[in-house]
């Protein structure tokens, strides 16, 4: 199997707004650039995954991977774009925000995808979706933002739906990076905010 993986990623400034009343805006861009690094880290030593490409305003320098220009449209807009545009390769898109993911919640989720069709990761809330993975013509519409999974969900109910905690904590709050800096596997930098 040989996939494609989209990330997309907002504009620096833009990024973690959830977490501005608990940390500094050059913390927060900091952590968002090593959940990203660290995002990227891992599918990039995913074998499933031929291609990576990042969907956002403006490519990091010396970005080694591919990358898709952001046209401001939204999210969903954006995504549906590219998956018209990919309509032939198996598809996965996965938030940026995953500090604990790692190569088995990857593998889990695109072998749950070969089988079904299409495979969701919910976030821990049962709320948000953090990836998405879909085969070749089995394109879902994407419906990121506000109850995401149950919108998901909904499209397409034979799918399958993948929990794991490296798929399901990501970084929206105070609360989550907590659970994030419990965790072993995982140094906030700048932890002693
Ligand atoms: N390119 C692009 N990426 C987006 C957009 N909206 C969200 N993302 C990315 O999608 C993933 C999940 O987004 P959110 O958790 O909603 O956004 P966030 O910036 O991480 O956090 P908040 O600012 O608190 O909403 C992250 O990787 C974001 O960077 C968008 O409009 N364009
Ligand atoms: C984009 C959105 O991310 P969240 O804002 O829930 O982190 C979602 O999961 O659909």
């Amino acid at each position: 199997m040989s996939w494609t993986a989209l990330v997309p990623l907002k504009h620096r400034i833009e990024r973690k707004s959830r977490l501005a009343g608990s940390m500094a805006a050059d913390a927060r861009a900091l952590l968002s650039e090593c959940m990203f690094d660290h995002v990227i880290g891992v599918l990039g030593t995913t074998p499933a995954i031929r291609r990576i490409v990042l969907l956002s305003p403006a490519a990091p320098e010396n970005w080694p991977h591919d990358w898709i220009r952001d046209e401001r449209r939204g999210l969903n807009a954006e995504l549906a774009a590219f998956q018209s545009a990919e309509r032939a390769s198996d598809l996965l898109i996965i938030h940026a925000d995953l500090p604990l993911l790692a190569r088995a919640d990857v593998e889990a989720l695109l072998d749950a995808a070969v089988r079904t069709g299409t495979a969701i990761a919910p976030d821990r809330h049962d709320r948000g979706t953090n990836a998405l993975a879909c085969r070749a013509g089995m394109v879902v519409e994407p419906r990121f933002g506000p109850d995401s999974f149950a919108l998901h969900r909904r499209s397409v109910p034979e799918g399958a739906i993948i929990r794991r905690e490296g798929l399901a904590l990501d970084v929206d709050t105070p609360e989550d990076l907590e659970l994030v800096e419990a965790a072993p596997r995982w140094r906030i930098p700048g932890g002693d905010r």
